[in-house]
């Protein structure tokens, strides 16, 4: 629980005017988020690589109502990108009110080849650019008492084989924003931080990746993206999506154990 009270049910209004950056949001989950928010008629910063599909999303978003929406492309392997984000956000509102931190790197799912450089990079653009960007955003996020929704992941939780790399950015994750949220509620720093904790959804990346060897059925990505911007607007400290993602993880252990034929 937080030090402050938190609002105990979801509407839409909640959204209506706040200012966001959603990272990640050129397609996927990010892509999904940055819809429904423009529907509840926020503000929106959006980032990824990609120009071509970020100025789509950004079109899109003013059709759905958003109350502004623009984009800032660049990769987060580039360590000085997370501030020039956020100072965009700065200059553009004077403020800040909620970081949807949701990009992620490549990630292939197979056994860890031994590449310490490729772990490397992957902390750098899954973990220490979501470092990087909360230090830029804290004090924005502080005057508006603000929220931090970090996306994260089953395999976060618990370590799954054939996604070391990508595991360990997601256990560092949870051990940077939990503890950071002990340290909010003893200085009373009222500035919310949810971690949210997915199964196996049904964006492309991740079907391309691993439907040829996970047979359960991956969530449908609009639904949890919208699950995302509830858990962050009530403040929780976790999401889990599907419901059971841990369980369910736990469960396919037990049969990822005999996909070496199929990874090989
Ligand atoms: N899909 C799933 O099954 C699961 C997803 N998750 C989590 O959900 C989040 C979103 O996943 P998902 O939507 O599937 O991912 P996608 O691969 O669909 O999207 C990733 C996003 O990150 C952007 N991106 C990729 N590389 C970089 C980079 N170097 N710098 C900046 N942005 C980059 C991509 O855009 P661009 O290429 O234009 O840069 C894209 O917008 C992630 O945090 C992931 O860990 C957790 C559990 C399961
Ligand atoms: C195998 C898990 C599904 C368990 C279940 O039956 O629900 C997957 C749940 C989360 C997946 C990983 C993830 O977090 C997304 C990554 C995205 C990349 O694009 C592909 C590989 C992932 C590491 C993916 C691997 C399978 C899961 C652990």
């Amino acid at each position: 629980l937080y030090f402050y009270s938190a609002p105990e049910n979801f509407n839409e209004e909640m959204l209506r005017g706040k200012r966001v950056i959603v990272t990640g949001a050129s397609s996927g989950i990010g892509e999904q988020v940055a819809y429904h928010l423009a529907r509840m008629e926020a503000h929106l910063l959006l980032t990824a690589r990609t120009e071509a599909k970020l100025q789509k999303v950004v079109e899109r978003c003013l059709e759905l109502g958003a109350a502004s929406a623009r984009y800032v492309s660049g990769s987060m392997e580039d360590t000085t990108f997370p501030a020039v984000v956020v100072r965009e956000a700065e200059n553009t509102w004077g403020g800040l009110d909620m970081l949807i931190l949701n990009h992620i790197g490549y990630s292939y799912f197979n056994y860890f080849n031994g590449d310490v450089g490729q772990v490397r990079k992957l902390l750098e653009t899954n973990f220490l650019s979501y470092v990087a960007m909360t230090v830029s955003a804290l004090p924005m996020l502080k005057e508006s008492e603000g929220s931090i929704v970090v996306v994260s992941s089953v395999a976060g939780k618990i370590g799954s084989p054939f996604a070391a790399s990508y595991s360990a950015t997601k256990f560092a994750l949870e051990g940077f924003f939990s503890s950071l949220r002990h340290e909010f509620i003893i200085d009373k720093v009222n500035v919310s931080i949810t971690l949210c904790i997915l199964g196996y959804i049904n964006t492309e990346n991740a079907v391309r990746a691993i439907s040829h060897v996970i047979r359960s059925t991956p969530a449908p990505k609009e639904e949890c993206a919208l699950e995302i911007i509830r858990s962050g607007a009530l403040r929780q400290r976790e999401l889990h999506y599907p419901p059971g993602a841990v369980g369910s993880l736990r469960y396919t252990l037990f049969f990822l154990s005999n996909l070496q034929e199929a990874l090989k």
